[in-house]
């Protein structure tokens, strides 16, 4: 399986910019997510990688080749790369079979030899025994992986995934995402899924690239992303985490340091040789906030909102020192706020975002 090197990739449409100096490598056989909000450029980076678009700046290599820069582009039928759209794509006159063995058929693979590699595709996606349907007689789950075996049967070097899971319900999008990821454990395959979907990125990729603006955010594993984001965009965009000013006060040892949140002392984790300075917000994370304890210092509030979800509450509470800021958490049945209570609230930990520039 093949690598991807995207160096400082940039690409103008008339006077807007809809990436700007994005560079991501992906290893062979990794699994990358691309993660933004929209409009933030994942299409367009899939469409550049994909061939369908041209760069403005910056170059694209497959496998050790160079496959696009300001001079050349590699069309994208050379470039050895499948594709999985959110809408399947499949012919609705052709069987399954014939849908997956289309692209060997254009190229002439002999009778045999076709066979054999469409049944591997098809094992490969657990659809043995479906040969004969028609894709209208799928389900949409079932008709996504027709679209996976279809692409799978080309043997591509890179398999690019733009929102594959979007046109599903929340159930056979879950089922999918365990069939995707068993697909990737028993294949190897090289693959960049781009997705808005921050829990399906969450939950497959080796490393995910957050995106917004046309920029690269952050590129890490799912774990540093949530735990030790680059920057306030990536802290509150990852499962909304909560991005409060602190005042740091003394330098950072061992990976972390002291501050001071909302006038209550705090240990934040931080990157090394951070220093007090000017403007230090943290991230918060909904499980480390908790109820004060009897007797216990922690900032008081009002209870704005109580969210039910079954087994457990979103709690959205507005403190009194910064009734800008709304502070969530979960709270487990059974339910002792209502909106309007009062509350006493402290922080168990958080951590220290970079200064700007500095990650
Ligand atoms: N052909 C084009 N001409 C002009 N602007 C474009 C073109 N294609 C994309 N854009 C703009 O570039 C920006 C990035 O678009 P892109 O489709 O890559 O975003 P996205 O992250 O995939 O969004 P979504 O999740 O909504 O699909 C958007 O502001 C979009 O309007």
């Amino acid at each position: 399986m093949a690598g991807l090197t995207i160096r400082n990739l940039t690409k103008h449409f008339g006077g807007f910019t809809a990436l700007q100096n994005v560079s991501i490598e992906v290893k062979p056989k990794e699994f990358l997510a691309v993660l933004g909000p929209s409009g933030c450029g994942k299409t367009t980076l899939l469409r550049m990688i994909a061939g369908f678009e041209t760069v403005s700046n910056g170059e694209i290599e497959i496998d050790g080749k160079v496959v696009s820069n300001t001079q050349r582009s590699v069309p994208p039928n050379e470039r050895r790369i499948g594709i999985v759209f959110q809408n399947y794509a499949l012919w609705p006159h052709m069987t399954v079979a014939e849908n997956i063995g289309y692209s060997l058929r254009v190229n002439k693979v002999g009778a045999a030899d076709l066979k054999r590699r469409v049944d591997e595709a098809l094992a490969l996606v657990n659809l043995t025994g479906m040969e004969d349907r028609a894709p209208a007689n799928l389900s949409g789950g079932q008709r996504q992986r027709v679209a996976l075996a279809r692409c799978l049967v080309a043997e591509p070097a890179l398999v690019l995934f733009d929102e594959p899971l979007a046109n599903l319900d929340v159930h056979l999008r879950a089922s999918m995402e365990d069939e995707f990821a068993a697909f990737h454990r028993r294949t190897g395959t090289t693959i960049v899924y781009i997705t808005h979907d921050q829990s399906e990125a969450m939950a497959l990729a080796d490393r995910i690239a957050v995106m917004d603006n046309g920029h690269l955010m952050q590129l890490d594993t799912p774990e540093a992303i949530y735990h030790r984001p680059a920057n306030e965009m990536v802290a509150s965009f990852i499962s909304q985490g909560m991005v409060i000013p602190v005042t740091i006060l003394r330098p950072e040892q061992d990976g972390r340091c002291q501050a001071e949140v909302m006038g209550q002392p705090i240990t934040l984790t931080c990157s090394a040789g951070e220093m007090p300075r000017a403007g230090a917000v943290a991230c918060f994370r909904a499980e480390q906030v908790r109820i004060a304890g009897e007797g216990e210092s922690g900032f008081d509030g009002q209870i704005q909102r109580v969210v039910y979800q079954g087994g457990a509450a979103r709690i959205e509470f507005v403190p009194d020192v910064a009734p800008d800021q709304t502070i969530h958490f979960e709270q487990p049945d059974p339910q002792p706020f209502a909106a309007g209570d009062r509350a006493r609230l402290c922080f168990a930990g958080g951590w220290l975002i970079p200064a700007p520039g500095r990650t």
